[in-house]
């Protein structure tokens, strides 16, 4: 084994020379900005106007605060944010994009409500000269969960996305989602055997379209859907049980089996009367905890089928 103790090493600069590094070469290009092509304003007909151009998987700290519940949080937020580009201009201004994002929040104001996401959306296609701009926003969402009996609190968390589409003339359309963990035990389990039954966490994912006149500061969507995908499990989910805690939660489970089929339904009832829910996407994924495979099952359910 050699004694690697005593290496003699180089400077940086020669240790860089060492592996490959050069001086730079002869500089003929300008090196102020005002002097530099800027290829993406170049105007002429490129064929097709671009949906969305821009970037996305940029994750930043943003703000989660909520009129409703008084408990602001700091989470990670993951952003994709674009804009249309028209066909006579051959590309977007890609830096003012974070540009934006770093500006707000050096404002305070990197908040993932609709009132942040609809003045940044409006900011970015003024900035952009752009008819249409999209962001959306993905971030993990922690809320306390207490102990049915103890009362000992903990915290749970849910996984939350908000997407805002800007158009300078037809105005703002929001989705929102929420992706809620619960307990389900199986129906027939319960039916065909003497005793006990299968279950196992559920994931209820909704993504809802609201309506133009949604009021954030009377209603927090996340508290309403979490509460559309808990309410109707076999249980919910808690950070902290007590023994007291567990048995009631394993006879309520018990007592309220429940199939995938039997949770997009019933989920699908809660967000069918909540007024201010447009559309939407409902869908339960069971970690089966007798197969290798999941169960899941799908509704999706626009009001104005019926209107
Ligand atoms: N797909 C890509 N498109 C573009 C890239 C890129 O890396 N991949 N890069 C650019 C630009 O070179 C760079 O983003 C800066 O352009 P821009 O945002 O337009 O910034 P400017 O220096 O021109 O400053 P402004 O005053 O904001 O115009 C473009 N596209």
């Amino acid at each position: 084994m050699k004694d690697e103790r005593n290496v003699s090493l180089p400077n940086k600069a020669e240790r860089h020379k060492l592996f490959g590094s050069v001086e730079p070469g002869p500089r003929s290009k300008p090196t102020k900005k005002h002097e530099m092509p800027d290829l993406q304003n170049t105007k002429q007909d490129f064929l097709f106007d671009i949906d969305h151009v821009g970037i996305t998987n940029v994750k930043h700290p943003v703000i989660v605060n909520s009129h409703v519940t008084p408990h602001v949080q700091t989470t990670i937020g993951t952003f994709y944010m674009t804009s249309s580009v028209n066909k006579t201009h051959k590309g977007t201004n890609m830096s003012r994009f974070t540009e934006l994002l770093n500006q707000y929040y050096e404002n305070g104001e990197l908040e993932v409500s609709l009132a942040f996401l609809k003045e940044f959306t409006a900011e970015l296609s003024h900035r952009l000269e752009q008819e249409e701009t999209t962001i959306t926003v993905e971030f993990p969402w922690f809320f306390e969960r207490r102990g049915p009996d103890s009362d000992k609190p903990g915290m749970n968390h849910a996984d939350a996305k908000v997407t805002v589409h800007y158009h300078q003339t037809s105005g703002y359309h929001y989705t929102v989602s929420l992706k809620g963990t619960i307990t389900t035990l199986c129906p027939c389990s319960k039916e065909i055997s003497e005793y006990s039954a299968h279950n196992q966490r559920g994931n209820v994912s909704m993504e809802a379209e609201l309506t133009g006149d949604f009021d954030e500061t009377t209603t927090d969507w996340k508290l309403a859907l979490l509460e559309a995908a808990e309410s109707n499990a076999s249980a919910r989910i808690h950070p902290v049980l007590k023994r007291p805690d567990e048995k009631m939660v394993t006879e309520q489970a018990y007592e309220n089996p429940r199939f995938v089929e039997d949770m997009v339904r019933l989920v699908a009832a809660d967000l069918y009367e909540m007024p201010f829910i447009q559309k939407f996407t409902v869908t339960c994924q069971n970690e089966e905890s007798i197969h290798l495979h999941d169960a899941i099952a799908t509704i999706t359910y626009d009001k104005s089928w019926h209107m």
